[in-house]
């Protein structure tokens, strides 16, 4: 079996008199695609946040690849080496695709972000090595004849792949991906999945929220299933699948819309 990535233990999250998050852990090894799933409001997004440093945990702890992790702030998670997105796209709407890819590049060099969007001069052969690295993602996620668009103008799925393509630009061993098929149309869904196999196989670790269970199943090595903030199942999909809780935790939602 292959090495321990990150491993998560007893998050609780409470907003107000909600328990958003109940006694939630999960352990991913070095090279799955592991999928987060469950019905709405179940909790996925907020273990997101925990885990990427955008909410405290009211408790929990965190180890990356055996060493204590503290997600207590969004730099420092990119430097740990998480990479996300989320569920609404959140890219820079008037810089251009490459510029977007550009910044999630300075991310990971001493430029910083603000020498992405403020050039200064003297660093042209660093910024150079960036838009060219920048380049071969917007290629490696099948976007590059739209380099030069603004980040507004690109259809739904493919601003989805640009935000990945920001994502890899940090060089991240955890790629955390809130539900990147959302909105997609069924050859865009094959296309990402796609995708997602050649980042796992390029030795990036993913972790995914989705709500499209065929996907997910289809995808995963292993999945959590979270039910109103508790893990109801764990397991290889196949097996979760049959898991009556799940079933009953699918079915209620379901029937509650
Ligand atoms: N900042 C917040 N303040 C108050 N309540 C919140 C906050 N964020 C999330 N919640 C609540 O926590 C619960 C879990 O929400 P969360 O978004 O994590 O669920 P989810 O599983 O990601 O749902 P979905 O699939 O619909 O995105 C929900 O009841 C939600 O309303």
């Amino acid at each position: 079996m292959s090495e321990l990535l990150l491993s998560v233990k007893g998050v609780n999250k409470r907003f107000g008199g909600l328990q958003a998050l109940s006694d939630v852990g999960l352990e991913i090894r070095r090279g799955q695609i592991y999928g987060l799933i469950g019905p709405n409001g179940a909790g996925k997004t907020t273990f997101f946040n925990v885990i990427t440093g955008l909410y405290t945990p009211d408790s929990g702890s965190f180890e990356l690849e055996g060493e204590a992790y503290e997600p207590t702030a969004v730099h420092r998670v990119a430097q740990a080496g998480i990479a996300r997105t989320f569920q609404n796209i959140r890219l820079f709407g008037e810089m251009t695709a490459i510029e977007n890819v550009m910044v999630g590049r300075h991310v990971r060099t001493k430029a910083g972000v603000v020498g992405a969007i403020f050039r200064t001069g003297g660093q042209r052969t660093e910024e150079e090595a960036i838009r060219k690295r920048a380049m071969e993602l917007l290629d490696y996620v099948g976007i590059a004849r739209y380099a030069d668009y603004q980040a507004r103008t690109l259809s739904y799925g493919d601003q989805r792949r640009l935000e990945i393509a920001r994502a890899l630009a940090t060089e991240p061993r955890l790629l955390a991906l809130d539900e990147p098929a959302a909105g997609m149309n069924a050859t865009e869904k094959l296309t990402l999945r796609d995708l997602l196999e050649s980042i796992s196989g390029d030795g990036v670790t993913i972790l995914l929220i989705e709500h499209d269970v065929k996907l997910v199943m289809g995808l995963c090595d292993r999945v959590t299933v979270l039910d109103y903030g508790k893990v109801i199942a764990e397991g290889v999909p196949a097996e979760v699948q049959r898991n009556p809780a799940v079933i009953e935790a699918y079915l209620g939602a379901a029937a509650a819309h």
